[in-house]
Order: structure tokens, then C-alpha cells, then sequence
């Protein structure tokens, strides 16, 4: 069955996304770092320079779901929706530019799906089709993504909350333990990370600084 909205933003808290060209070190260690750090949700997203493809792609995947499955991590697959089913994930993340949220909705049954929106409508339009959680961004500027939009800020995320919306949102795009308060002050459910832990000198202490941005009370 459907993940539940109640579940989803659980996991949306500190949702960490990693490809193995988003660190130096192996992939491996980042990852058993920062769920030793508390993060609540993985992606692999294996994208843009120097990516893995073809059976390096998924040896590494099924590396990674099986240290997840270890710590009852949901893993969750970026763009592609193949190897998802493949390696039987627990949901699959797709873009504007990927195959429209139904077909993949169709493809993946009551796996969760996350669509990134940049727009009330394609926010509107994603959750009619299917999606679990909105992802939203960047809110600050991103070096990761090498095709990134400008950072547009909170205002989508409050937007959204104004017109009543409870969809679970996460938000993505230079996200740091200094600046995920503003994030959750505006609304959304977690926040997504990828450099603040995959480059940080000890993935496991910005991790920690992360989860207490989250959760700790909204200033002012
Ligand atoms: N992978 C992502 N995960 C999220 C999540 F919500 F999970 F934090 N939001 C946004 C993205 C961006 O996904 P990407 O495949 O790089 O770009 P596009 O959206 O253009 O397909
Ligand atoms: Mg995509």
C-alpha cells in the first residue's frame, strides 16, 4: 500500500542524496556515515560528469540499497525508473524532464514516488498524478546540479502552505546545518542534502547538525 503522508514527511526530514561523483571518498563510507548520523531517507542519484553507468551503476546501487536495508534506510532511486524495479527500491525520484509522474506511477505500483517541481502548477499537476512528495528547488544556490535553476528561495514552499496545501514537501539546493531553519520555517517537511555531507570534513557530525537544524523549534 501507499506510503502515508504522516510516514512521508517523517522521511523527508533529512533526506540525503548521493552519486559517487559527489565525493571524494568511497561512496560507501559516506553513506554508513551519514546514517550514522541520523538521515532518514536515501536517493542515489548517479548523474552528470563522471557518473558510473551500466554494471558499475548497479553493483554500487545494490551496494548501497543493501547497507540501507541494513539500517532500515529506504532507498530511493533518482531518474532511473529500470533500475528501481531491478533492485526492487522502495520508490523512485523523477524531474520535469523525466517520463511524466502517471506512466511512472503505472511502472512502480505503491512505491514511493517524489516529483521536483519548480512551479504551483507543476506542483498541482504532480500531485494529481500520483506523487508521495514534491521535492523543491534550489532554494540556494547549488554547485551539484550541474543544470540547476536559480535559487528561488522559500516562496514556492510558502505558497503552497498558503493555498493549504499538506502534500509533504522537501526541500533541495545548497542546503547547510546553517540555513535547513529557514527551510522548515517556510513549510516543508525536511530538507535534501548532498555536498553539506558528501564533502564535509566528518560527514557524520554535519549529518548530526542537520537533524537538530530540523528539528529543533522555529526561531523568532
Ligand atoms: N534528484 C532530486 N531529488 C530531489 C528531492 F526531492 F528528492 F530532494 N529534488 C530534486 C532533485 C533533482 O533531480 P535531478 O534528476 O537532478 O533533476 P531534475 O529534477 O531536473 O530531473
Ligand atoms: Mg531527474
Amino acid at each position: 500500500m501507499r506510503v502515508t503522508a504522516a510516514r512521508m514527511r517523517e522521511l523527508l526530514k533529512v533526506y540525503f542524496i548521493l552519486g559517487s561523483n559527489n565525493c571524494r571518498k568511497n561512496p560507501l563510507e559516506v553513506i554508513a556515515e551519514a546514517i550514522e548520523g541520523g538521515i532518514t531517507l536515501f536517493q542515489y542519484r548517479e548523474k552528470g560528469s563522471g557518473a558510473l553507468v551500466g554494471e558499475e551503476k548497479v553493483k554500487l546501487a545494490r551496494a548501497i540499497q543493501e547497507l540501507c536495508q541494513q539500517h532500515r534506510i529506504p532507498f530511493i532511486v533518482n531518474d532511473d525508473i529500470e533500475l528501481a524495479l531491478a533492485l526492487n527500491a522502495d520508490g523512485v525520484h523523477i524531474g520535469q524532464e523525466d517520463a511524466p509522474a502517471a506512466v511512472v506511477r503505472e511502472k512502480i505500483g505503491d512505491k514511493i514516488l517524489g516529483v521536483s517541481v519548480h512551479t504551483r502548477e507543476q506542483a498541482y499537476e504532480a500531485i494529481r498524478q500520483g506523487a508521495d512528495y514534491l521535492g523543491i528547488g534550489p532554494i540556494f544556490a547549488t554547485t551539484t546540479k550541474e543544470d540547476a535553476k536559480e535559487a528561488a528561495g522559500t516562496t514556492l514552499i510558502k505558497a503552497l502552505r498558503e493555498d493549504g496545501l499538506t502534500v509533504p514537501i522537501v526541500g533541495i539546493g545548497g542546503i547547510t546545518p546553517d540555513n535547513a531553519r529557514v527551510v522548515m520555517a517556510a513549510g516543508a517537511d525536511g530538507v535534501s542534502v548532498i555536498t553539506a555531507i558528501s564533502l564535509a570534513d566528518s560527514p557524520v557530525q554535519s549529518t548530526r547538525k542537520l537533524y537538530q537544524a530540523v528539528h529543533s523549534q522555529p526561531e523568532g
